[in-house]
């Protein structure tokens, strides 16, 4: 069985844990915070983050170097915002035979990188395209319970994407593989906004046509922006498109849906991200996206509604008016579009 290190103790990396503990494996899970790698080690419990009982094959660890010694594997999972920061301490002490995983779901604003990009920028013995990317529909509170949970990994490299699979799978987890590995980073990051747009539409008090709606057409900008980019079209259709689009849009468990639903009950952004305790990635996601949707010239009316919301004070009933009342056209002009002139040549 494998030894594998995952960075970020927070409840998606606790969960990630649970599963690969589970799996036999032996798990050195690392925390910036000596005091939360003592309290996981003496009493078996995050409970800051996670209501679970942590197995013994997991050690916490706040030494990076002891975390990864000798791993087979190093899992990612800290927010977008720390992603680079914790790459650039890891670099001098990877090996490069190690397989590096990331589960984070975020763009970064300005320089408009994924995850993967970001790490491959800062470990100097890889390239992107050697990073693995895990996401789906997966929140950590059902995956700590066992319950059944499906995600996708995602390489250029098959053979680094089957380590990855292998070193997940098992009968509550399910992984299958994908190469498109944009599609599927794109997916995982850009649902957020969307979730936050669901919560905002529920915080209203609008109703399930709303939130319907809001997914759909959410999608199509989602499918639109990411074919721009070069995605393969139906990775938007699987787990980390559409699947987890409507688990972050209709889950109790989803921080970027009760944060928009805070939002739309009049809250102010900044008491919100206080009173949520965790990271609400959409939030500097939508930045990303609203920055890439000018620059790829792709219309994302939605993203730019939540943006208006979150960052211009705009009032959430002005930007449903705003989304109702754009000009009338067909339905069947993205993802359908998109898909047809892809496989009918
Ligand atoms: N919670 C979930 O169910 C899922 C989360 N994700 C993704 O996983 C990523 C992490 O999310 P969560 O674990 O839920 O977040 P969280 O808010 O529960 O925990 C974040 C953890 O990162 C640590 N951290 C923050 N800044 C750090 C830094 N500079 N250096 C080292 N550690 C730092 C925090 O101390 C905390 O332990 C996000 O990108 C999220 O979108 C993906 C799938 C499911
Ligand atoms: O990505 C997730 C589930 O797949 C978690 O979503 P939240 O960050 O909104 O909780």
């Amino acid at each position: 069985m494998a030894k594998v290190a995952v960075l970020g103790a927070g409840s998606w990396g606790t969960a990630l844990s649970i599963v690969l503990a589970d799996n036999q494996h032996e798990v050195r899970l690392w925390t910036h915070r000596t005091e939360q790698a003592k309290k996981i080690n003496q009493t078996r419990r995050n409970d800051q983050y996670l209501d679970a009982v942590i197995p013994e094959a997991i050690t916490a660890y706040s030494d990076l170097k002891q975390a990864i010694a000798g791993v087979t594997a190093v899992v990612f999972v800290v927010p977008t915002k720390a992603i680079r920061e914790v790459a650039r301490q890891v670099d001098p002490l990877i090996s490069p035979e190690t397989t590096i995983i990331h589960a984070s779901k975020g763009i970064e604003p300005v320089t408009l990188k994924r995850v993967s990009q970001m790490i491959g920028e800062e470990l100097t013995a890889f390239k992107e395209e050697e990073i693995v990317v895990l996401s789906g529909p997966s929140h950590a509170e059902e995956v700590a319970l066992r319950q059944p949970t499906t995600v996708t990994v995602s390489s250029v490299d098959p053979d680094r994407a089957r380590l990855t699979q292998d070193l997940f799978i098992n009968e509550s987890f399910r992984v299958y593989t994908s190469p498109d590995v944009l599609g599927i980073e794109l997916g995982g990051a850009l649902k957020n906004i969307i979730a936050l747009g669901a919560g905002i539409s529920d915080g209203l008090g609008y109703g399930d046509n709303a939130k319907a709606a809001l997914m759909t057409r959410g999608l199509a900008e989602i499918a639109r922006l990411g074919t721009s980019l070069g995605a393969n079209p139906l990775s938007f259709l699987g787990l980390p498109g559409v699947g987890d689009l409507i688990v972050t849009c209709t889950s109790v468990h989803s921080r970027n849906w009760r944060a928009g639903n805070l939002l739309g009950k009049g809250n102010k952004l900044e008491d919100v991200l206080e009173q949520m305790g965790m990271v609400v990635e959409g939030v500097r996601t939508v930045k990303a996206a609203y920055q890439f949707a000018k620059e790829q010239q792709v219309e994302m009316p939605i993203t730019e509604g939540i943006y208006q919301v979150l960052f211009e004070g705009k009032q959430p009933k002005d930007v449903v008016g705003q989304l109702m009342s754009r000009n009338k056209r067909q339905e069947m002009d993205d993802l359908a579009q998109l898909l047809m002139e892809r496989y009918s040549q």
